[in-house]
């Protein structure tokens, strides 16, 4: 009856209401044949029950197949087929709510023989849990050929969690723009507040009970709930029932966790006997679980989401909808939406938001939206709280995910969620820039680069074929490299490592040290000696800002200090790319800065010389996805604490190039700095004017083509970084 081989896809319907109590009736009915269950019980009721991992397996998709089949009474070949897998199926004694133990990694599932009043417990579960479950038998086989269920039953027990349930993601790769959808699958009663209120989410998710095979590990990494179930809630009347229940080495607990599904993840849920081997070391076994589950790891984040319904190509609301809202509410998460509605809505909302009512701004975006929170938060009067209470963080939803690459180390919406679920808060260093124009002289903030030249024309240039999505980018540098442009300038800069050895050593010990701290930080208490305490402590103090970090220390009037190094005019007078960044990535295939760090006090610099061989920049730009371009002997990278970079029209005379403030006031002119961020008011005209003389480009966003100076402000932000840590870049090795 329980066909592995009956494909659960093609043969479903949707069940009605009575529909499912029927089945549920024929699918106790059936199960007494089951020798493992007691005379008293096979009677009247049971059972789904029986068997275990493999058995239930077919959980749910069988049962809709046998559904039909009773239903119709016609595919006699079928059950002749079926009656062989029963046989298979029936080979072990496993209950229907697996046992389970917790492992070090994650929860593995155990086989065990059932008791016989919890097949009446289960019946009246299956009852109250058929309306959702029913509803997502249609999918419970995905990922496997539904016609070779069996076969896949028979491998499925023997392997691990590595299969269907390890963090086993290389989601680089992955393309934003899959739509593959999960929204079928739940039901959810959720009064999500654009409103501002507290958000209460009803919801239930597609249950996994019956399809996890034995010895599977769910990893705690996937983890994201975990709650007692109160079998007395569900009307069990049983009062053997009640015994398992008060035996404080069982308990019956209901997990959600993410499970990948095509190339995203979703959430599903599983309802477990969780066995306590120890009961004298775990008290409160969900909290135990939801302890490992989120180690280092904020619990119930209160988040404000904001969506930039214009974000890439057009879809970020949709793309949050349904990758990622499903797993912030299965994780407890508390969160509010916010819709960009104009330009540089982001600062406003940021400068505006209660900061007392949420800990973390996600930019359901592209890296436009995080660049004006962070400007908008700078902008408070009290911003030392704002960025000491706030983390920021990005769903990748739009053109250019580069804080997404590179601090949740995917680009993929959904994989992007769970690690912002999972992730931890670390304090990373941001760029504080300032221009001449900029209104009262208040600098603006950088989180991801500042480029001028090839890099920022293919940028900014090219936003007119945004519908092409990334490739658009590549597109523009391509065409600026043939065409050979130059952008000269002056630059000065304050150098931490000039040499590209220097470089590498700097970053090799910041990797050690980097990895020392997260391997105390990650250790248990109790094997922490002193010293690690104190480390930890330190780092805890370190977690705070105040007033003094927001102090300019190179202000744009006073110079250029005596310690800056002009770089050789040779080179700038002939730029091709200029390029400071503080994360490694840049867009999802462009390693631009693999020697980016969260907080080195520094950022990275890389120049081109745009009278290099074109056959020599292809290499160079064909390596950009690996990161290796820096090695090359044509490129320049180097660490650099500041940099005053002095912009020039081409057909400006040299020799007055040392003039920066004259340069400056010219800009100033044609370009003010509020033109672009204020973004409501802002003309056709102007972009035209700075799209004609070249361009700044801050984070992907356009800013006035005059005298940029920039310093890095140590440990300034709070970003969510998967693991503590930028996406390994490899750099170390190369
Ligand atoms: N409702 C809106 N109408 C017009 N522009 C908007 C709106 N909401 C946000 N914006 C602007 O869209 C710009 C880009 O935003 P975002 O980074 O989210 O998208 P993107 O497509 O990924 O762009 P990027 O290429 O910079 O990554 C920002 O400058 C922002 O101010």
């Amino acid at each position: 009856m329980y066909s592995a081989r009956s494909n659960p896809i093609a043969t479903y319907k949707k069940p009605t209401r009575n529909s499912k109590r029927r089945l549920i009736k024929n699918l106790l009915r059936r199960s007494t044949t089951s020798s493992d269950i007691p005379s008293t019980s096979i009677s009247k009721k049971p059972s789904t029950l029986k068997h275990g991992s493999e058995h239930s397996l077919t959980g749910i998709s069988s049962r809709s197949s046998s559904y039909k089949k009773d239903k119709n009474n016609k595919h006699k070949k079928e059950s002749s087929s079926k009656h062989k897998n029963k046989k298979k199926i029936l080979k072990h004694d496993d209950g229907p709510i697996s046992l389970a133990v917790l492992t070090e990694d994650g929860i593995q599932i155990k086989s065990r023989k059932p008791k016989s009043y919890e097949y009446e417990d289960y019946a009246n579960i299956l009852l109250s849990s058929a309306r959702t479950s029913m509803s997502s038998s249609r999918t419970s086989f995905t990922g496997t050929r539904s016609s070779d269920a069996e076969s896949y039953m028979e491998t499925a027990s023997t392997l691990s969690c590595v299969t269907c349930l390890s963090d086993s993601v290389s989601a680089l790769s992955v393309d934003t723009s899959a739509t593959n959808h999960t929204s079928s699958l739940y039901t959810t009663n959720s009064n999500l507040a654009g409103s501002g209120g507290n958000i209460k989410h009803k919801h239930h998710y597609a249950s996994v009970n019956g399809q996890i095979p034995t010895n599977s590990v769910i990893p705690y990494s996937m983890i994201l709930n975990a709650k007692y179930i109160d079998l007395q809630n569900l009307n069990i009347n049983n009062k053997n029932a009640n015994t398992v229940i008060s035996d404080s080495n069982h308990h019956f607990v209901e997990i959600t966790f993410g499970k990948p599904r095509r190339q995203d993840v979703v959430p599903k849920s599983l309802t477990l006997l969780i066995e306590n081997p120890d009961k004298n070391r775990l008290n409160d076994i969900v909290e135990e679980i939801l302890q490992r589950s989120y180690k280092n790891s904020k619990r119930q984040r209160r988040i404000l989401v904001i969506i930039n319904p214009y974000g890439g190509k057009g879809n970020a609301k949709k793309i949050f909808m349904r990758k990622s809202k499903k797993l912030l509410m299965a994780s407890g998460f508390k969160f509010d939406i916010q819709y960009t509605k104009y330009r540089g809505h982001a600062i406003d909302i940021a400068q505006n938001i209660n900061i007392n009512k949420y800990d973390t701004i996600a930019c359901a975006s592209g890296d436009g939206i995080p660049h004006e929170v962070i400007n908008g938060l700078y902008r408070r009067l009290d911003r030392v709280d704002a960025f000491n209470k706030l983390a920021i963080t990005q769903i990748p939803c739009g053109s250019g995910n580069a804080m997404s690459v590179s601090c949740h180390w995917t680009n993929n919406p959904s994989y992007a969620t769970l690690f912002l679920i999972k992730s931890i808060e670390t304090r990373c260093d941001i760029m504080c820039m300032s221009q001449p124009s900029y209104k009262d002289n208040i600098p603006k903030l950088s989180f991801l680069s500042q480029t001028y030249g090839i890099i920022a024309e293919s940028d900014i240039n090219t936003e007119f074929i945004r519908w092409l999505g990334p490739s658009r980018f590549e597109l523009g540098v391509a065409f600026n490299i043939f065409q050979r442009k130059k952008y000269p300038c002056d630059l000065y800069v304050k150098y931490f490592t000039k040499s590209k050895n220097e470089l590498k050593l700097h970053y090799l010990n910041e990797k050690s040290h980097q990895r020392k701290y997260t391997n105390n930080a990650l250790r248990d208490d109790d094997d922490c000696d002193e010293d690690t305490d104190k480390e930890i402590i330190t780092e805890d103090i370190d977690n705070y800002i105040t007033d003094d970090l927001f102090k300019v220390k190179y202000p744009l009037d006073e110079g250029v200090p005596d310690d800056w190094e002009l770089v050789d005019p040779a080179l700038t007078n002939n730029l091709g790319i200029f390029y400071t960044g503080k994360m490694p990535y840049v867009a999802a295939d462009t390693k631009f800065f693999p020697a980016a760090l969260p907080s080195d006090g520094v950022m990275d610099i890389v120049l081109t010389d745009s009278r290099t061989p074109f056959t020599r920049m292809i290499p160079i730009l064909l390596a950009l996805d690996k990161g290796s371009h820096v090695l090359q002997p044509e490129v320049i990278h180097s660490k650099i604490y500041a940099y005053r970079l002095v912009p020039r029209q081409e057909e400006d005379d040299p020799a007055n190039n040392n003039n920066n403030s004259n340069n400056a006031d010219k800009c100033k002119d044609k370009d003010s700095i509020e033109d672009y961020l204020d973004y409501n008011d802002v003309e056709e005209d102007d972009y035209n004017i700075a799209k004609d003389s070249g361009l700044l480009s801050i984070d992907g966003e356009k800013y006035p083509l005059e005298t940029l100076q920039v310093e890095v402000i140590p440990k300034l932000c709070k970003f969510l970084l998967r693991d503590g840590q930028f996406v390994d870049t490899e750099f170390g090795s190369m």
